[in-house]
């Protein structure tokens, strides 16, 4: 176990100081400072370069959620709200540095059973710094740039040439959208560095895994470039604000890589945490997103039924069906529509009291109905169905799917006096059927960074500085289970110290 003490110039002081020199500097494109501010601005510049000689940069952690919709699926395709939350599982992102010797980037994804490496000087840095295609990290990038894309693909070329067709676009998109950003962000100069991940949050279930890690990635990358401010608990709300804008719109960018068109509301939760508002006036635009910075944490079962799904498909079985009933549907959709807004009002009510079990009942009966509503556009599945009976049956708490349905994940919002015997026969049941059941939160923390990647557990180590987290002991980790005990935001048990958020949300 090697220990370290805590480092000096950690994320706050280095950060702090960067960020006065953007604010003062090329951020605002200000051309008219004086001598003076001219000659400070050259000395904050040489102390600058000074800190980027300086010694290795320490490990260092990035974990993000990810996302439920709570309310108003389907419903926000025809033009109405709907609410998404994060959840409590997360990716992690642990950032190492290598020796300045090697000249290497490398993804190490386990999870996905996908490692890379690309030399560094090898990257077509020339095309994506050309003065009309250069991008800055506080740029809005809101398309890709096709001459880019196509700069990348040699480079993607020997990505597991080994897998099959499946796996091999699974790992083709991880590095293209990695790649896009690293190059747009970063410089040849960047140092050598390794980024490895492990997600809590199963893949292509509808709950934002991509957005999560693109979340990760963006805020690793900024950070090493030292061009986000904190995060530290006295920072004010408004910059913490910055810092995330800035990390979702790179997250945005990978998303469209994976994507295409994607709509933004995973990785705007994954930044942000808590939930948002969002809702489509133009299809073919990405959605008005408010954010509900008062969000209240929740006790959630969420219950992935592992029937495949297709979001396409199930999507257009509510159009044909729009189709033919208009009015019937336009009926359905606008009470979807009251539900979404009543639930808006009432969970950032003042006197909402997420332990309260009137509180919990006024929500969950929202979520019955809306559920009930989208059986009856026909986007319910019997997998889902028997997970409603079993929750109804044992009174554990009020289910609907979420997502697209037909298929996928359901969630419950847990009354807060469930006995331990009921989870456990429901646990019983569940696995049974073969479905996974995940105990998760509602609404908790966006993206959190762990600076250094050193962890306290209440231990002796602690007053040495605390335990670094082991790289081998991190790919090695066993399961949901073993990752969060080992790196957990939470570790098992309410907040775990050195993880740092940037909060938004009033006191
Ligand atoms: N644990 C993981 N490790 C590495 N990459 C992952 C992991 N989970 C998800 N991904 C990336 O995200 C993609 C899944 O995105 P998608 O199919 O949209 O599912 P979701 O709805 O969960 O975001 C994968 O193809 C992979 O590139
Ligand atoms: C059904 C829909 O409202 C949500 C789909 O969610 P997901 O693909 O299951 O994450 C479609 C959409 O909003 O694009």
């Amino acid at each position: 176990m090697l220990q370290i003490m805590s480092q000096p110039n950690g994320v706050n002081g280095i950060h702090k100081e960067v960020e006065r020199l953007h604010m003062n500097g090329s951020m605002n494109g200000s051309t008219n400072g004086t001598d003076s501010t001219t000659a400070s601005r050259a000395n904050q510049r040489k102390r600058l370069d000074r800190k980027q000689s300086s010694p290795m940069m320490p490990s260092f952690m990035v974990s993000a959620p990810g996302k439920v919709i709570v309310f108003g699926e389907h419903a926000v395709v025809h033009g109405k709200a709907a609410i998404a939350a994060a959840i409590s599982l997360r990716s992690y992102l642990l950032v190492t540095s290598l020796s300045k010797s090697k000249r290497t980037v490398t993804l190490r994804f386990p999870d996905i059973d996908f490692a890379h490496s690309w030399n560094i000087d090898d990257l077509p840095w020339a095309t994506f710094k050309t003065p009309e295609k250069k991008k800055f990290y506080y740029s809005l990038v809101t398309d890709l740039d096709e001459d880019l894309v196509a700069a990348i693909q040699p480079h993607l070329d020997n990505v597991s040439p080994d897998k099959s067709p499946e796996m091999r676009k699974v790992h083709y998109n991880a590095a293209a959208a990695f790649l896009y950003i690293f190059l747009s962000l970063g410089s040849k100069e960047f140092s050598a560095c390794q980024y490895t991940l492990r997600s809590t949050i199963p893949i292509g279930a509808g709950l934002g895994s991509s957005a999560s890690i693109a979340v990760c990635l963006s805020t690793a990358l900024l950070l090493q470039l030292r061009t986000l401010s904190g995060p530290h608990p006295d920072q004010p709300a408004e910059e913490a604000r910055i810092q995330l804008e800035r990390i979702n719109r790179w997250a945005f960018v990978q998303e469209m890589l994976m994507h295409g068109n994607p709509s933004g509301v995973d990785n705007t939760v994954a930044s942000q945490g808590k939930a948002v508002v969002f809702q489509r006036t133009d299809y073919s635009k990405p959605p008005h997103v408010r954010p509900l910075w008062n969000f209240p944490e929740l006790p959630l079962l969420l219950i992935d039924t592992r029937q495949p799904k297709s979001t396409a498909h199930e999507v257009a079985k509510v159009a044909k069906l729009k189709n033919t009933h208009p009015k019937l549907v336009g009926t359905i959709l606008d009470a979807i529509d009251e539900i979404t807004n009543r639930a808006d009002k009432l969970m950032i009510e003042a006197d909402f009291d997420s332990q309260d079990v009137e509180c919990l009942r006024r929500v969950g009966e929202l979520m019955t109905i809306n559920h009930g509503l989208l059986n009856s556009l026909g986007v319910s599945h019997p997998t889902l169905e028997r997970t409603r009976e079993l929750v109804d049956h044992e009174n554990i708490g009020w289910t609907k799917l979420t997502g697209a349905g037909g298929g996928g994940c359901s969630i419950t919002l847990l009354r807060p006096d469930v006995p331990q015997e009921k989870m456990i026969e429901l646990d019983r049941r569940l696995g049974e059927l073969g479905y996974r059941k995940f105990e998760t939160t509602l609404g908790g923390d966006g993206v959190g960074v762990l600076w250094p990647a050193v962890l306290k557990n209440g231990m002796d180590e602690d007053d040495v500085g605390g335990m670094e987290i082991d790289l081998e002991r991190f790919l090695s980790a066993q399961g949901n289970e073993g990752v969060e005990k080992l790196v957990g935001v939470h570790g098992g048990t309410g907040e775990r110290e050195g993880w740092k958020f940037w909060r938004v949300e009033s006191p």
